[in-house]
């Protein structure tokens, strides 16, 4: 490895096991979609990835952009690489998409930004596979299914934006330099591109989830009228002592849809 020192700050865990490296190769959807990857750090994946597909990839660290020009300078040329320099979170806010034109997005992801990431993707209208490398505690979140402990709104986010979610494979620490100090999983994620959810659906489910182990219906009754949600909880065959993991991700969607006609009714009337 190049003579560089892993910076804590931007999650640098570089990956130096080929055998993990050649199965997240071997995950890669088969079809004509772009790549995207979030942090190529010393490009070891990157180097995999562009032999199979176009690709852009996006890398904040200073340090690492000289090491990538000079590494995949052909790569560049002849653009079937391009290496973009900013913080990926930047990129999204500025162009709401990180490639116009179907893409899927395979990354050894930072950590530390891991979910804000997949939740990004998810939203971003021409990302259709997601292959990333995350924590596994975060991987098992987003596909936990109702009635798991860990069933959360990210589980119910990927349920209702995807048509398949699942972990792929683990990988332990020692796969990385410096080791992190948790386990790794692959989170394989196949968006469904006609959906989309709202930023007031995941308002509403922030609030479901305030107090995970506490009763739904004491979670939203701050929110929501007590009055209507009694009548939502009969009309969805909601006990009222459920618990927010109790519920599946098409109830929540139609609980949401009530809780917002009820709204525009008791403002009509
Ligand atoms: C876990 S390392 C993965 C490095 C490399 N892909 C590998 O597998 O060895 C995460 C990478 O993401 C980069 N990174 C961290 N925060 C970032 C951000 N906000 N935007 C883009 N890249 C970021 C880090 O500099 C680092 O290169």
């Amino acid at each position: 490895m190049e003579n560089i020192k892993a910076k804590k700050k931007y999650g640098q865990n570089f990956l130096i096991d080929s055998t993990v490296l050649n199965r997240i190769i071997q995950a890669m959807p088969k079809g004509d979609n772009y790549v995207v990857e979030i942090g190529p750090g010393l490009g070891d994946l990157t180097k995999n990835l562009v032999k199979y597909k176009d690709m852009t990839a996006y890398e904040v660290d200073t340090d690492l952009i000289g090491i990538l020009g000079s590494k995949f300078e052909e790569e560049i040329v002849s653009n079937r690489l391009k290496i973009v320099h900013k913080d990926v979170l930047t990129a999204w806010d500025e162009q709401k998409t990180l490639h116009e034109g179907k893409y899927d997005l395979i990354a050894n992801l930072p950590y530390y930004i891991a979910t804000n990431i997949i939740l990004r993707a998810l939203e971003d209208a021409n990302c259709e596979h997601i292959i990333v490398m995350i924590q596994k505690e975060v991987a098992e979140k987003f596909t936990a299914k109702v009635n798991n402990k860990e069933f959360s709104s990210l589980g119910i986010i990927a349920q209702l934006l995807t048509t398949d979610s699942k972990i792929l494979f683990d990988v332990p620490p020692e796969s990385f330099n410096p080791a992190p100090k948790v386990v790794s999983s692959v989170l394989y994620l196949k968006k469904d591109l006609t959906k989309s959810i709202s930023k007031d659906f995941k308002k509403f489910l922030k609030a479901c989830f305030s107090q995970p182990r506490k009763k739904l219906l004491k979670n939203i009754s701050s929110l929501i009228d007590k009055e209507i949600l009694h009548k939502i909880f009969i009309e969805l065959n909601i006990d009222e002592n459920t618990r927010p993991h109790e519920v599946s991700a098409s109830l929540y969607s139609q609980m949401y849809t009530k809780v917002k006609n009820g709204r525009n009714e008791s403002t009509r009337g």
